[in-house]
């Protein structure tokens, strides 16, 4: 119920469209519980008695509260259509906006699969069950309410017909619509896992292939959408048991009408117009309780998408904004002061007591072996998430104090694996800084050894990269993420072994382009070879998350026992390659 209480506020630009949808129904249903009256005395009035000009009278009547009841359908349609899409599209924008927000920490916790079912799936459920309560559950309960008092008033000879039927009906739609909802939860479940496993699989395509595990992956693939059929089978036979189960409840009725019927009218006590017109009644009755049941499933399969819904809209995000935060540009001075990191609360540390401190333009330098904790540290600098332990500081002030906006804006950042967006190449670049000048924009190329090869492509900087930029090399992909960083000419610039896609030549020409042209950046090379990192102002050796070296090069060489393992092997495998 939070979750229709917190959902609901999304209606608040559609109220018009949501309380004239149900009135515009009301006038519907007025005019379609009318007409079986208006049919019965044209009966049992007008042709019984041969009064002509009575049964035209009539026929006029109906003819009107056909058209009235028309309008009446029509638009309630057209504005519920329109108040249940607008109030999607809006919850739908605000899930992005959220999941944007979102670190790797809250992604991992739902999984990619299951965000991507919230943000289509649910969304429509919910979208379904909203129009259909506009449309549908004002119809129902009204038809199945009017139709009672109306058999009440005008056909009461029949009456305790009803007494048996609608209480059999109403219990058997409430242990569906119940059951129903527990079933849909579970095809929810089952689409987030066949979600997940189409995401990874068409991510990993490619080593699929490599690895020719194409079978495998389509009998896991099968195995997933099979759970899924079988549950999904299983929530509609519910519906598929509940129509014929009532249709024959109500032929029952009809059964017990004609033959009691038959039994007053044989004895002068009923007239054949309210026998006709009971029947009528009873269609309604059944109508207004089978819609109002469709609504309640719809509903009792929408609410616990709303639950999931609500819960990625309300997911406490771990990385948060300071409530008074820093927009003083940032010059590069950083502080590392007692910094420690675990993935998760039971894990171990990864990153245990760093401490260190490097001044605006100098080079740092990290190595270690894999696994040491060298990507983790980096990532701690634009915040992708804060540490367990400790603090960061960056000229001197917290690193949570300042503004995400801001710190981001002057952190250059490039990940291990370079990611490109689909579009031109000028687009990606410009994610970077989008009123970068085209001397920005030429300077980034060049300091990232790009220039050469887009110039060679026909369209230039116009050139259309596909999805995840397929249709670039790897050293390419890689180049077009410097400039991406390049061209923020950033305070701080982390390079989280982004050299290791290029060739020895084209590293050193970035390595001298960022001596040449960005001074002033506090530079971080993450490495695996010693030549990438040789000139840095500092070293960090790290083994198992702990700094356990630190200095120049030379400083290192000299007198440390894992630096020097690093180049003895280094050294080794160069003279044998
Ligand atoms: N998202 C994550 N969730 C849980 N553990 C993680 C995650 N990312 C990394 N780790 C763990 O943290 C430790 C440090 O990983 P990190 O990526 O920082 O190492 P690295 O030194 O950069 O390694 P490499 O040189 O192979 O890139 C590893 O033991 C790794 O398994």
């Amino acid at each position: 119920m939070q979750a229709v209480k917190q959902l609901g506020q999304y209606l608040g630009p559609y109220k018009f469209f949501t309380l004239i949808a149900p009135l515009l129904m009301v006038l519907e249903v007025t005019m379609d519980l009318i007409q079986p009256t208006i049919m019965q005395h044209m009966i049992d009035t007008g042709i019984a008695n041969g009064d002509n000009r009575y049964v035209l009278n009539m026929f006029v009547w109906m003819l009107g509260s056909a058209v009235l009841g028309l309008i009446g359908g029509v638009g309630c349609s057209y504005y519920s259509s329109k108040a249940a899409i607008h109030f999607a599209s809006d919850i739908r924008q605000a899930l992005y906006e959220k999941m944007m927000t979102y670190s790797a920490k809250e992604r991992d916790a739902f999984t990619t699969g299951k965000l991507i079912t919230i943000l289509t799936s649910d969304v429509e459920s919910i979208q379904r069950a909203f129009m259909m309560t506009l449309r549908i559950f004002v119809r129902g309960p009204l038809l199945f309410i009017g139709a009672v008092i109306i058999v009440f008033v005008t056909a009461r000879e029949l009456f305790s017909i009803l007494l048996i039927i609608v209480p059999l009906l109403v219990i058997a739609m409430y242990f569906f619509t119940k059951y129903s909802g527990v079933l849909y939860r579970r095809v929810q479940e089952a689409i987030d896992a066949v979600n997940t496993k189409l995401q990874e699989n068409l991510a990993g395509i490619r080593v699929v292939k490599a690895f020719r595990r194409e079978t495998q992956q389509v009998a896991q693939f099968g195995e997933l959408n099979e759970a899924l059929t079988k549950r999904f089978i299983t929530a509609e036979q519910i519906v598929g048991v509940l129509v014929p189960f009532t249709m024959f409840v109500v032929n029952l009725g009809i059964v017990a009408a004609l033959w009691l019927g038959a039994i007053k009218v044989d004895a002068g006590t009923l007239q054949v117009g309210v026998i006709l017109a009971f029947i009528n009644y009873l269609t309604i009755i059944l109508n207004g309780l089978m819609s109002s049941s469709m609504v309640l499933m719809q509903i009792a399969r929408a609410l616990p998408s709303g639950e999931r819904i609500v819960d990625v809209l309300n997911k406490e995000i771990a990385v948060k904004e300071a409530e008074h935060a820093l927009t003083d540009p940032i010059k590069g001075a950083i502080d590392f002061d007692q910094v420690s990191y675990r993935y998760y609360e039971t894990a171990e540390d990864v990153l245990k007591k760093i401490s260190f401190s490097v001044k605006p333009g100098q080079t740092v330098g990290i190595i270690g072996k894999t696994g040491s904790g060298k990507s983790t540290l980096v990532k701690l600098l634009p915040r992708l998430f804060d540490p367990s332990g400790g603090e960061i500081r960056i000229d001197g002030k917290p690193l949570k104090s300042y503004s995400l906006a801001t710190l981001r804006e002057h952190i250059g950042f490039t990940s291990q694996k370079a990611l490109l967006f689909s579009g031109p190449i000028e687009k990606n670049i410009r994610l970077g800084k989008d009123d970068a000048t085209a001397e920005d924009l030429q300077q980034a190329l060049e300091a990232s050894c790009a220039s050469e090869f887009v110039e060679r492509l026909d369209k230039g900087l116009a050139h259309e990269l596909s999805q995840g930029a397929t249709n670039l090399s790897g050293g390419q992909k890689q180049r077009l993420a410097l400039s991406r960083a390049f061209i923020r000419k950033p305070a701080i610039l982390v390079l989280d072994d982004t050299t290791s896609a290029l060739d020895s030549a084209s590293e050193q020409q970035v390595q001298r382009a960022i001596a040449t042209y960005y001074q002033d950046t506090t530079t971080f090379i993450v490495a695996s070879k010693i030549a990438s990192i040789q000139q840095a102002d500092v070293i960090l050796v790290l083994e198992d998350g702990d700094i356990v070296g630190q200095g120049t090069h030379q400083q290192l060489l000299q007198s440390n026992a894992h630096y020097q393992a690093i180049y003895a092997s280094q050294q080794k495998a160069g003279e044998q390659g």
